[in-house]
């Protein structure tokens, strides 16, 4: 890094790379180019670690944990009658303070100095080509100049439905319902998606009485059976649930909430939760200097970086690719060694599947939805696959049926779906729903990206009694067609540009 003397009340430091937003996904770049020999800094305007570590992933999952383990206990008999008691919310929210470390970010700046990159706190813009200017909150500024690379990674905010009288009603978003610090009596949730099931699961729990209303069903885009075996589960526990529903109008006085379906029904609440999806953290960040629409999802190839600029790169919830850490911080690991490679003269290693490409984004994006039952997902569903021209077919199968399952928990209820493309033999996507099948889908995740061929899974053994003999079961299911390995050979999905081997 070198620095050149203050200037009037704007500083200006110069860096390899700048990296616009300190969130998981941020810290990882910087990290990846400093590991390849430059110097880089994070500008970061809230807390450093993000939406995940503070408001999203972490003090969700807190939330869910405890009465997921006190429902695990009470579904197997000697451990149910040790635990008599109810759910202790308030030890339940304390946990999720430390979690959350009390919304302090220390450990996560220190740790950013560890890893040897510069923090800068403040609002950032883009102001010109490798440019940056940070605002600080007593106003001075500091012009950051990028040698190399600079990476957007300003993650993404709720987004707010267009329903009158909804902003006036002071509605909870996800931050708001994941750092409660009391729980509603009465909460109705607009939306349908991950964090509506999610919290609706997570406020029943606490005793809130939650409805939940989405213009579509639960879980779309997932496999059907997931969303119906969610909305059983959440129905059971009390919710009331009205799907392809919409929300004409909500209200709010001192009594509290009022809302009104497309039904002309009123849902009175004292609080109301939108979970209705996303918008790009992509205003107020100097798009417009450099010719970028704000406000837009920030496009990018598959090494993260922007088309039209040699310098530009997003990584992360903005790019819109894949809402999730996990593939964000994959983003991140290819983005942060390919500005690296590009910097020092070294081979791009750019071909799918490459080191420098986030190739998975389109293949094989695992989710875990922490509802009881967990929905765990990677891949295409049925219907995606056939959309995207695969011949395909799909075998279910009952996760209750395998042994492992018996002994998890009386009565275990759960599915697991394979979707195999039939033309190469090989897995283009999973799903299982069920108590704790968290864990499977690593599985499936390396034998799609692995594109290990279905004759050669079968030599996967699982080991009894575990709940991962699903695999058998599913295997089983498809059938054993051929006595030989089926032949190699390279195809073209019409769906992505990329040739593949089987
Ligand atoms: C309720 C909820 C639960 C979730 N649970 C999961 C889960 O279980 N698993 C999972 O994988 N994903 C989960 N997600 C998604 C996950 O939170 C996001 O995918 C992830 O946080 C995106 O990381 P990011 O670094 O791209 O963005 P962020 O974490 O939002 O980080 C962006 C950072 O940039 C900063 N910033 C923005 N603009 C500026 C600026 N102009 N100047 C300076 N700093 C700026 C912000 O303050 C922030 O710190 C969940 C999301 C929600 C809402
Ligand atoms: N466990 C996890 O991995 C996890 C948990 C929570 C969130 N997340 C991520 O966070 C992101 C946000 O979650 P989410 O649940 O807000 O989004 P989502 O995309 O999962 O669901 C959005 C829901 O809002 C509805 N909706 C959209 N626009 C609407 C409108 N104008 N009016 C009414 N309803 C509308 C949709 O029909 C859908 O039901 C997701 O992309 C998800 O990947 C992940």
């Amino acid at each position: 890094m070198s620095s050149i003397p203050e200037t009037g009340t704007t500083l200006v430091e110069t860096y390899d790379l700048i990296v616009l937003g300190g969130g998981a996904v941020g810290e990882n770049i910087a990290d990846r180019a400093v590991r390849g020999g430059l110097s880089a800094v994070i500008v970061e305007h809230e807390l450093v670690g993000g939406e995940c570590s503070y408001w999203a992933c972490m003090p969700s999952k807190a939330l869910l944990r405890s009465q997921a383990v006190l429902t695990a206990a009470r579904r197997v008999p000697g451990a149910a009658q040790a635990v008599a008691g109810e759910l202790d919310v308030d030890a339940v929210l304390a946990r999720r303070d430390r979690v959350v470390n009390d919304w302090s970010d220390a450990g996560q700046a220190e740790w950013v100095r560890g890893a040897g990159i510069d923090l800068v706190r403040g609002h950032g813009r883009l102001s010109g080509i490798r440019q940056v200017t940070v605002t600080d909150a007593d106003g001075s500024t500091t012009l950051l100049i990028a040698r190399r690379a600079v990476a957007i990674a300003t993650g993404s905010d709720p987004r707010m439905p267009d329903i009158p009288g909804l902003r006036e009603a002071a509605p909870w978003a996800s931050r708001e319902a994941t750092s409660a610090k009391h729980v509603p009596g009465r909460l109705v949730i607009i939306g349908g998606g991950v964090v509506a099931a999610e919290m609706a699961t997570a406020y029943a729990g606490f005793g809130s009485a939650v409805t939940l209303v989405a213009r579509g069903g639960l879980l779309d885009g997932m496999e059907p059976f997931a969303g119906e075996q969610v909305a059983d589960s959440l129905r059971e526990r009390g919710v009331r649930l009205l799907l392809h529903t919409g929300t004409t109008r909500v209200d709010r006085d001192d009594s509290g909430v009022t809302l009104e379906t497309s039904t002309g029904e009123l849902i009175l609440a004292d609080e109301v939760l939108v979970a209705a999806g996303r918008v790009p953290r992509s205003t107020g960040i100097g798009l417009e200097t450099i010719g970028l629409e704000p406000g837009s999802w920030i496009e990018t190839d598959d090494t993260l970086r922007v088309p039209g600029f040699d310098w530009l790169y997003a990584v992360g919830d903005v790019n819109g690719r894949a809402l999730l850490t996990h593939q964000g911080k994959y983003q991140a690991r290819a983005a942060g060694d390919v500005i690296a490679a590009r910097a020092n003269g070294q081979p791009v290693s750019d071909a799918a599947w490459g080191s420098h490409v986030a190739t998975a984004d389109h293949r094989a994006v695992p989710q875990v939805t922490f509802t009881d039952p967990e929905v765990a997902s990677v891949g295409l569903t049925e219907a995606a696959a056939r959309a995207a021209g695969i011949r395909t077919r799909a075998v279910d199968y009952e996760i209750g049926w395998v042994a492992g399952a018996t002994l998890h928990a009386e009565g275990y209820q759960g599915r697991a779906r394979m979707v195999v493309d039939e033309d190469r033999s090989v897995i283009v996507g999973a799903t299982f729903v069920g108590p704790d099948v968290a864990e499977l889908v690593q599985a499936a995740t390396i034998a799609i990206v692995g594109e290990v061929p279905l004759d050669r899974l079968w030599h996967a053994v699982p080991a009894y009694p575990t709940i991962s003999e699903i695999w058998l079961r599913l295997l089983e299911t498809y059938g054993r067609e051929s006595a030989e390995p089926a032949p190699r050979r390279t195809v073209e999905y019409p769906w992505l540009d990329v040739a593949s081997v089987i």
